[in-house]
């Protein structure tokens, strides 16, 4: 009778063995828990950071489209690097925008029109290649001398420029540029100066404030795209340690695989070496004492094993909790930036007088609506609005009271036009519509709704009960090969006949 037929022993080898397998079996759940939880936290960051630039989203695309299948460490590691890589070369260009510094070169050329001057900004404009835009500033500053508006400079400039037009021509370049939250206050007291200066001096003064407004805008913009860019960097060495924790990880797992079959193969082994004794073994209590030795040493090799595990075990644990906390940590980082992007780039749509989508907003849309018009060839129809004799109304009772004629009209037309058409303060006392699958007739129908809604509206100024104000527009629909441009003129020009016509009228072209 051999050895092995008692019951006892063979549970005994049996449940160790069971014991083992569900150790491993934990041990790889948990790897796979961990890789899932660091797939989730790289692919937010990767979201949270897209958007910035196009040369980069191609990266965090990639990065993003390749953990989607799970983590392979050499495909991460290699999309990382041309992200990093990328990021430098950004960096080092980041600040070398001419088109920044093209529009203020345009506008002091239009403005400074001494012949000395105007060389001296040409020649600087030419050879500007400096990253240092404060020394370019001051060139600038040195070459208009602002900060001492001398009496014949003040002389030249009233003697070669119709204050109206470049005070006008200074209105629209602020409401055409994105104005910081922090600015608004400042660039609106501005605008209102602008709107009624009439003598050369204190124009001269508001040049002065209007320049320096821009040059802390542009300043303003640059720091918060450096936010930005540390932001990047930040996200990028955040990445990078997550990486080398997977491949940790990584490690470890292959680790305590390695263990694992060794210890397989070790238990096989010493089996195999019990059945081949057993099967020549001649005398019992030999055989006993050959058993009774392997059976110690597989059972102290399987509490090595199990010891090691669980202090491996142990490890993981830390690391899981420690890599959780961090997730957490980024992902609240990543949300909060995400918040502020969408409130500036919310605010930056925004008029700050009426609340309603600006010309940066109209752009925007109009590029859509366009696009959408070319592609589906449904009818889309542009108004353009003009409040009649709006100056007359400024003049006789103050901005203050204009101000309020802008809100009640923005309030008016925003609610009675559909939830799909798009109003925008385009600018001054001007507003633009666009209006999707509404044809010509539809939309002169609609504008002259509104053109009686307006008619119609009371407007007081301190309990005084006023005349009407009224409103003009020109209508068109988009046709053949227009334009964005093209069909902006036309409905300007009809606007312009409505105008020419006696006002509080609708025109179409
Ligand atoms: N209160 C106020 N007035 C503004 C604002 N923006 C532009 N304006 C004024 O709007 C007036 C527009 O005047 P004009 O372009 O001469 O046109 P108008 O008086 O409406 O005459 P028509 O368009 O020919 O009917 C100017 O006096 C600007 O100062 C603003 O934000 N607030």
């Amino acid at each position: 009778m051999g050895f092995f037929t008692k019951d006892v022993d063979k549970d005994k080898w049996k449940n160790k063995y069971l014991e083992l397998l569900n150790v491993q079996q934990q041990t790889a759940d948990m790897s796979r828990e961990k890789e899932e939880l660091l797939c989730k936290a790289i692919i937010r960051l990767a979201l949270a950071a897209s958007g910035f630039n196009a040369q980069l989203d191609q990266y965090l695309h990639s990065i993003r489209h390749h953990l989607e299948k799970g983590i392979d460490s050499s495909t991460l590691k290699k999309d990382l690097e041309h992200f990093i890589d990328t990021l430098g070369g950004l960096n080092a260009d980041n600040y070398k925008s001419s088109s920044d510094t093209g529009f203020l070169f345009d506008f002091l050329l239009r403005q400074y029109t001494d012949t000395q001057q105007q060389s001296a900004l040409q020649a600087l404009r030419n050879t500007n290649t400096s990253d240092n835009q404060e020394q370019l500033f001051n060139t600038l500053l040195a070459i208009i001398n602002l900060d001492v508006p001398s009496a014949g400079l003040v002389e030249g400039i009233v003697n070669q420029i119709d204050i109206k037009i470049v005070s006008d021509q200074l209105l629209r370049l602020l409401e055409g540029i994105d104005i910081p939250i922090v600015f608004s206050q400042q660039a609106h007291a501005v605008k209102q100066e602008l709107v009624a200066v009439n003598t050369a001096v204190p124009f001269v003064m508001l040049l002065d404030r209007s320049i320096s407004l821009l040059l802390q805008i542009k300043q303003h913009n640059q720091l918060e795209r450096q936010d930005i860019d540390k932001f990047l960097i930040h996200i990028t060495e955040q990445l990078a340690e997550l990486d080398q924790t997977v491949h940790g990880a990584n490690e470890v797992a292959l680790e305590s695989e390695l263990r694992r079959s060794k210890l397989d193969q070790s238990l096989s082994e010493q089996i195999e070496e019990l059945q081949l004794t057993s099967n020549n073994a001649t005398k019992l209590e030999s055989l006993k004492e050959i058993i009774n030795d392997r059976l110690i040493k597989i059972t102290t090799e399987i509490q090595d094993y199990n010891q090691k595990e669980s202090a491996r075990r142990k490890k993981t644990q830390l690391q899981l909790e420690e890599l959780t906390q961090k997730v957490k940590e980024m992902d609240a980082e990543s949300k909060e930036l995400k918040s502020k992007l969408e409130r500036a780039s919310a605010q930056a749509f925004r008029d700050a007088l009426t609340g309603l989508p600006n010309r940066l907003a109209y752009e925007d849309r109009l590029h859509n609506e366009y696009a959408r018009w070319k592609r589906y060839q449904m009818p889309l129809s542009m108004i353009i609005w003009d409040i009649d004799l709006f100056k007359q109304a400024n003049d006789e009772f103050g901005h203050k009271y204009g101000d309020e004629v802008l809100r009640t009209i923005s309030k008016k037309l925003s609610e009675h036009c559909r939830e799909t058409d798009f109003i925008s303060r385009f600018g001054g006392e001007e507003f633009t519509m666009l209006l999707p699958n509404t044809d010509k007739a539809m939309a002169v129908r609609l504008a002259n709704q509104l053109r009686y809604v307006i008619e119609q509206t009371d407007f007081n100024y301190n309990g005084r009960q006023l005349r009407p104000i009224t409103i003009s527009c020109g209508v068109t629909e988009f046709m053949d090969d227009d334009t964005s441009e093209t069909a902006f003129e036309r409905a300007d020009s009809a606007l312009y006949k409505a105008k020419q016509q006696g006002r509080n009228q609708c025109c179409s072209d």
